[in-house]
C-alpha cells in the first residue's frame, strides 16, 4: 500500500524528528537519496555520471536546498553541474556553498539557464516543494514550457503541483521521476498532479507519521481483499448481487453490468428489468426476473441505474428501500440528484455512489438545492464538470459528506472517498476505460464485491483496481483501444494477476 500524507502531517512529523537530531540531518538524508536516484538515471542514460550535464533549478526554500546538495554530490562524482537560481537573494545558502565547493557553477541569467536546461542530461526541479503556494511564479514558467533533451527529476513534488490535492493552478514542471521524502503526498497519486510526477520513488528519512487518510492499493493489498469461497460456501453464502439495469432504450447496459457482476466474486447474479430475456440468453448462469427490485427475492447488495432509462426512478426507490448495501450508478444517480441526499437519510445499510464528473456536478447541485424534486432551492449554479475533475479529491470528499455515502469518482485517477474520511486512489486506470459501457461493467463488479461482504470502500477500490488492470490485459497490444465487453472478459486475468503477484516470495 502506498500511503500519502498531508503537508501539515509531514511538517509535524518533521518537527518532532528534528528536535531529536542534529540540524540538517533530514536534508542530508533527502539529498543522499535524491543524488543516488539521479546517479542511477545518468548511468542508465550515459553509462556514467562523470561528464554528464546536470542542471539544478533552485527556488528559495528547503526544496532548493535538497536539490543543491544533491547537485553537489553529483558534481563530486564528476558531473558538470549548473545551478539556476530563481530567487538568487534567497537561495539556500548552505546548499549553494556546498555546490560551489564541489565545483558547480551558478547561473543567474534566464537565457543561459534555459539554454542549459534544454540540453542537460538531467534536470533537478527544486523550485518549490511542499511549501509551494499557487502556481509557478512568472520567473519559473518558461521552464515548464521549454523543450528538454534529458530527464527531469522532481524534488519531493513537481513544482506547480499542489502537494495536498494534485491540483495544478496554471503551469507545472513535468517530471519523468519524482523522488519524494518521508511519505507520498496525495498530489503525487491524484491527477492532474500524478500525471506531472512520472515514476514516483520514496526515500525514507525516518519520519513517524500517523495512519494515512489517502492510500493507493497495490497487488498484495487487493489480493487480501478478494472474496475467496471457503469449503463451506454455497452460492447464497457467497452472496447474491441484484442488478437492476438496462431499459428498452439501453439493453446493452444490462448485459455489461451483469458481465461485470459475474466476475466480482458473488455466488450468483440476479438480474431484474426489461432485458431479462437477453441477459439469460447471453448469461445462462444469471437468475432473471422482470419487474423491479421489490419483488425480486433476497439479495445481499443491489446495483441500480446503469442504462436504467425510464425505469430508474422505480428501481432506485425499491433498491433503496431494501436493507442491504446499494450501489447507485448512471441514471440512478441522475434520479438521486433530483431527490437530493434526503433520499438516503433513512438508510441503515451503506450506499455507494459511482459518478463520473458530470454526474458528480448534478449530485452536488442536488445536494446544494436540497434536491430539485421537492421544488426547493434551484438557485445555485451547478458546478462545472471540468472544475470538479481538476479538484478530484475535494470533489469526492464533498460528495461523500453531502450524501453520507461512499463515493467512487470515475475518471483520470479514480478516487474513492468514504464519508468517514478514508480515501483510496486507484493507480491502475488507463484512459482507454473512457469507453461506452465500461462504467456498467465497473458497477456490476463493485456490486458483486459488496454482495460478497466487502465494505463499500473495499468493494469500490478493489473494483476500480481490477477494472483498470483488466483494461490493460484486454488490449491486444499495450495501449490499444478496448471495448467494455473485452474489459469484463479480462477481469479473470486481472484476478489471477493480482493473486499470483501477491503469492510471489517477497510480495
Ligand atoms: N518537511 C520535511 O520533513 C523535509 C523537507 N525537506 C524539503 O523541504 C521542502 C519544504 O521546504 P520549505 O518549507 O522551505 O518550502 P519550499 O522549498 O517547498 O518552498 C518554500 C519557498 O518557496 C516560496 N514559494 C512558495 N510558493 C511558491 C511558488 N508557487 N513559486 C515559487 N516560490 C514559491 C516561498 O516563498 C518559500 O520561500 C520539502 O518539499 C522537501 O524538499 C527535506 O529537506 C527533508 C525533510
Ligand atoms: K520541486
Amino acid at each position: 500500500m502506498r500511503s500519502a500524507h498531508r503537508v501539515d502531517q509531514v511538517r509535524a512529523a518533521e518537527a518532532a524528528l528534528m528536535a531529536r537530531l542534529p540540524g540538517g540531518t533530514l536534508m542530508q538524508r533527502a539529498a543522499v537519496g535524491l543524488a543516488a536516484t539521479c546517479a542511477r538515471l545518468l548511468t542508465r542514460r550515459r553509462g556514467r555520471v562523470y561528464g554528464s550535464r546536470v542542471v539544478v533549478l533552485a527556488g528559495s526554500g528547503d526544496n532548493g536546498g535538497d536539490a543543491l546538495y544533491a547537485g553537489a554530490a553529483l558534481a563530486r562524482r564528476g558531473a558538470r553541474v549548473s545551478a539556476v537560481l530563481l530567487a538568487p537573494a534567497r537561495a539556500h545558502a548552505a546548499g549553494l556553498a556546498a555546490l560551489r565547493a564541489a565545483g558547480g557553477r551558478v547561473v543567474l541569467e534566464q537565457e543561459v539557464g534555459l539554454a542549459d536546461f534544454s540540453r542537460a542530461d538531467l534536470v533537478l526541479d527544486g523550485i518549490v516543494g511542499i511549501g509551494g503556494k499557487g502556481g509557478l511564479r512568472p520567473e519559473a514558467q518558461p521552464y515548464a514550457r521549454a523543450g528538454r533533451a534529458g530527464v527531469v527529476v522532481a524534488v519531493d513534488v513537481p513544482s506547480g503541483v499542489d502537494a495536498d490535492t494534485g491540483e495544478v493552478a496554471g503551469a507545472a514542471l513535468r517530471a519523468d521521476v519524482t523522488v519524494c521524502f518521508g511519505t507520498y503526498k496525495p498530489g503525487l497519486l491524484i491527477d492532474p498532479g500524478a500525471s506531472y510526477a512520472g515514476a514516483v520513488q520514496l526515500v525514507g528519512i525516518g519520519l513517524e507519521l500517523p495512519a494515512a487518510e489517502v492510500v493507493a492499493l497495490q497487488h498484495a493489498d487487493v489480493a487480501g481483499l478478494l472474496p475467496v469461497p471457503g469449503a463451506e460456501s454455497d452460492k447464497y453464502r457467497r452472496g447474491v448481487v441484484g442488478v437492476a439495469a438496462g431499459s428498452a432504450r439501453y439493453p446493452g447496459a444490462a448485459l455489461l453490468a451483469v458481465a461485470g457482476a459475474l466476475r466480482g466474486g458473488a455466488g450468483a447474479v440476479r438480474y431484474v428489468g426489461t432485458a431479462a430475456e437477453e441477459v439469460v440468453r447471453r448469461f445462462p448462469e444469471a437468475l432473471v426476473t422482470e419487474g423491479g427490485p421489490a419483488g425480486a427475492g433476497r439479495v445481499q447488495a443491489w446495483v441500480v441505474g446503469p442504462g436504467g432509462g425510464e425505469g430508474a426512478e422505480r428501481a432506485l426507490a425499491e433498491a433503496l428501500a431494501a436493507d442491504v448495501p446499494v450501489l447507485v450508478d448512471a441514471d440512478g444517480l441522475t434520479e438521486l440528484a433530483r431527490l437530493g441526499p434526503g433520499a438516503l437519510a433513512g438508510r441503515t445499510a451503506p450506499t455507494l455512489l459511482t459518478p463520473h464528473t458530470g454526474e458528480a456536478a448534478r449530485l452536488l447541485a442536488g445536494a446544494e438545492n436540497g434536491g430539485s424534486a421537492g421544488g426547493g432551492g434551484g438557485g445555485a449554479r451547478p458546478p462545472a464538470a471540468d472544475e470538479l475533475a481538476a479538484a478530484r479529491l475535494g470533489t469526492a470528499r464533498r460528495l461523500a459528506a453531502a450524501y453520507r455515502a461512499t463515493v467512487l469518482l470515475k475518471g483520470s485517477t479514480t478516487v474513492v472517498a468514504d464519508p468517514g474520511g478514508a480515501v483510496r486512489v486507484n493507480p491502475t486506470g488507463t484512459s482507454w476505460l473512457a469507453t461506452a459501457g465500461s462504467g456498467d461493467v465497473l458497477a456490476g463488479l463493485a456490486g458483486s464485491l459488496l454482495a460478497a461482504g466487502r465494505s463499500p470502500l473495499d468493494a469500490a477500490s478493489v473494483a476500480a483496481y481490477l477494472h483498470g488492470l483488466a483494461a490493460r490485459h484486454a488490449a491486444a497490444t499495450p495501449g490499444a483501444p478496448v471495448t467494455a465487453l473485452e474489459v469484463a472478459a479480462a477481469l479473470s486475468t486481472a484476478w489471477n494477476d493480482v493473486r499470483s503477484a501477491a503469492a510471489e516470495p517477497g510480495a
